[in-house]
């Protein structure tokens, strides 16, 4: 399992700032989508040229226009790129094409309500996403009766490579990982945490998971 960080902050400087922290303990570095909303897609190649051994990955949450929104972010060094899971079919692929065209990755973010995700994660992987991102979203960590488990559920029952966010932390990561997820997404963890490089470590090693390579990490199915 890999391990990923949302760098789920208000500015470039910051982003750059928490990077640099924790990149020594971490696979994947994440553009969150409100930094990408605040700094626009030059803030992924500024990441991408501050850490080219990491693989950074840009959270656009596409709902529209899959082929042209993830052009412009793989144009500027994005290695991945989220497209949402509930989107129109035709966008999911047209980002899929643009990943094919860049020889880069695609992720459906399954961040939305649907009745049956376990259908809806088996659709968006047929649509040729390299994997799912299995997701609860920070309103929906707000309620009170919310639980990472039944991400973990449909995870295990899905069949398809995931991945794993909404709220991971040092005491569920191990069965993020146990669930067989390819990568554990983790925000609010790292970035409130007094000590970013030490939570982002003890993440690390709550997992177990084997210190990061020099090599620029492999994730997805193809
Ligand atoms: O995409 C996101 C919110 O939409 C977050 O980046 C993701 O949920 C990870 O952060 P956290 O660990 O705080 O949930």
């Amino acid at each position: 399992m890999k391990l990923q960080v949302a760098l789920d902050v208000p500015t470039l400087d910051e982003a750059l700032a928490l990077a640099r922290k924790v990149a020594d303990y971490v696979d994947i570095l994440e553009l969150g989508t409100p930094l990408i909303k605040a700094e626009g897609v030059s803030a992924i190649g500024a990441i991408k040229s501050a850490h080219p051994n990491r693989l950074v990955f840009a959270d656009l949450k596409t709902a529209d226009a899959g082929e042209l929104e993830a052009d412009l972010a793989f144009a500027v060094g994005a290695d991945l790129v989220t497209v949402m899971g509930t989107a129109d079919d035709d966008t999911i692929k047209g980002a899929v094409e643009a990943g094919k065209k860049a020889g880069r990755k695609v992720v459906a973010d399954m961040i939305t309500v649907v009745d049956d995700r376990v259908r809806r994660i088996q659709e968006v992987s047929q649509l040729g996403v390299d994997f799912v991102e299995i997701h609860a979203g920070l309103d929906e960590q707000a309620r009170p009766d919310y639980s990472i488990e039944s991400l973990l559920v449909d995870g295990r029952e899905a069949g398809v490579p995931f991945s794993i966010a909404g709220g991971v932390s040092v005491s569920t990561i191990a069965s993020v990982k146990e669930a067989g997820a390819e990568i554990a997404v983790v925000g609010g963890s790292i970035y409130s945490a007094d000590d970013p490089a030490a939570a982002a470590k003890a993440l690390r090693e709550a997992a177990d998971l084997p210190p990061v390579g020099e090599e620029l990490p492999t994730v997805g199915a193809r």
